[in-house]
């Protein structure tokens, strides 16, 4: 089943902008790309080209050009006071191309029926992907098999559009006998990485769609001790093929220090079966202080303990997600709370870029060479 949204909305603090830092888009390729259409990369700029406006500039009270925003950053590339060659000039360059293509993002949720997943998607991007979906009774679950759904929506932040696709897998776990309930998630994913190798080793390279899984959220039931069988099946099935980000569910549902000990008991267990889940990279060593120490607390959060909320409420008068219970209000992006920040933080705003990045240059290519091998050896 494959459903496609469009809408747009604000999203006032995901941080969408902060891709831009970390962005891997190869401006050779991008440039081939719009040689295809006609477009080069002076056309592409003409109708807000600073030459353009240099020979239009209107002029201030002495005769001299009024100088506007540069396309270019701080350097204005026609401003002939400036001594430099324009190497700063670069970065924004690779910008201008990655905004105009825009952004994607793939990302699977896998876990139990009821664990959470729909509601802390549409919590991390603001957005109501779930709106029409089928919630089974019980009698249903019971006979139900693994099935995929996709829904795709395109989000706009201040120029920025990231076209999300939510991959998800309901009816996993549900089943009397759940020993085979990762192979659906695995022949996805799979398939995917086929598609994608067919579509670049094919004539037409240009355009590829890339339909690969980025990341996958697998969800930990918060009311046992730790992994169960099933947990760990999946995990050690799909850790050479997806980025595994595991999430412990609704953490509203435990005390602070029963989600300490439950996060401890499913890191050890992580170990304990050497599981590969997606690892944060880690620090420049000339990077600042304060980032070091926020990646810090970020990788401290893995398993990250996450609650999900659709209600927003209003507290001390800012208006924040939050659920509501007699004893008291669980805010969602509240640290004290809950991991959501670090995880919307590391999803969104300083790892999708990385999580893209291993994917394509690990994952991928992991795939590719064992797809070389085996055709050689059968020739
Ligand atoms: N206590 C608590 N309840 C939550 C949380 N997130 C979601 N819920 C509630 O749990 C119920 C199920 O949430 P869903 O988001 O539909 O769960 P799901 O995993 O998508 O379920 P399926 O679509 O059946 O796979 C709803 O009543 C939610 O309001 C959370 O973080 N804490």
């Amino acid at each position: 089943m494959e459903e496609h949204k469009e809408f747009s909305i604000g999203l006032p603090d995901s941080g969408m902008e902060s891709f831009l830092r970390d962005v891997d888009t190869s401006l050779e390729s991008t440039q081939a790309e719009d040689k295809d259409k006609n477009i080069f990369p002076s056309e592409a700029l003409c109708s807000s080209s600073p030459l353009a406006e240099h020979k239009t500039r209107p002029v201030d009270d002495h005769g001299l050009p009024v100088r506007g925003q540069s396309h270019w950053g701080h350097f204005d590339p026609y401003d002939d006071s400036e001594e430099c060659v324009g190497i700063v000039t670069l970065p924004n360059q690779v910008k201008y191309k990655a905004v105009k293509r825009g952004f994607v993002f793939n990302l699977m949720v896998v876990g139990e029926s009821g664990l959470g997943k729909s509601t802390l998607v549409d919590t991390l991007f603001l957005t109501n992907l779930y709106m029409d979906r089928h919630i089974p009774v019980a009698s249903e679950k019971i006979a139900r098999t693994v099935s995929i759904t996709k829904s795709t929506v395109d989000i706009v932040e201040e120029g920025v559009n990231l076209r999300l696709t939510v991959i998800d897998t309901p009816g996993f776990g549900d089943a009397l006998d759940n020993r085979e309930s990762w192979k659906a998630a695995l022949r996805y994913v799979n398939q995917q990485m086929v598609k994608y190798y067919k579509d670049e080793v094919g004539v037409n390279r240009q355009n590829i769609k890339d339909n690969r899984v980025h990341c996958c959220l697998y969800f930990i039931s918060p009311h046992g001790h730790g992994l169960r069988p099933i947990d760990v099946k999946f995990m050690k099935a799909l850790e050479q093929k997806v980025n595994i980000v595991p999430v412990l569910a609704k953490a509203d549902s435990l005390t602070q220090k029963e989600t300490r000990n439950m996060k401890a008991k499913i890191l050890s267990e992580i170990h304990k079966h050497k599981i590969k889940i997606f690892q944060v990279p880690e620090c420049d060593p000339d990077d600042n202080h304060l980032h070091r120490q926020q990646d810090l607390e970020l990788k401290r959060s893995i398993p990250f303990a996450v609650v999900g909320s659709n209600t927003v409420i209003e507290s001390n008068g800012r208006r924040v997600r939050a659920r509501v219970y007699p004893w008291g209000t669980v805010e969602v992006e509240n640290p004290a709370h809950s991991d959501f920040v670090h995880l919307r933080n590391m999803l969104i705003c300083t790892h999708m870029q990385d999580l893209k990045h291993t994917t394509h240059h690990m994952l991928y290519e992991n795939y590719r060479i064992n797809h070389l091998c085996e055709n050689l050896g059968n020739m």
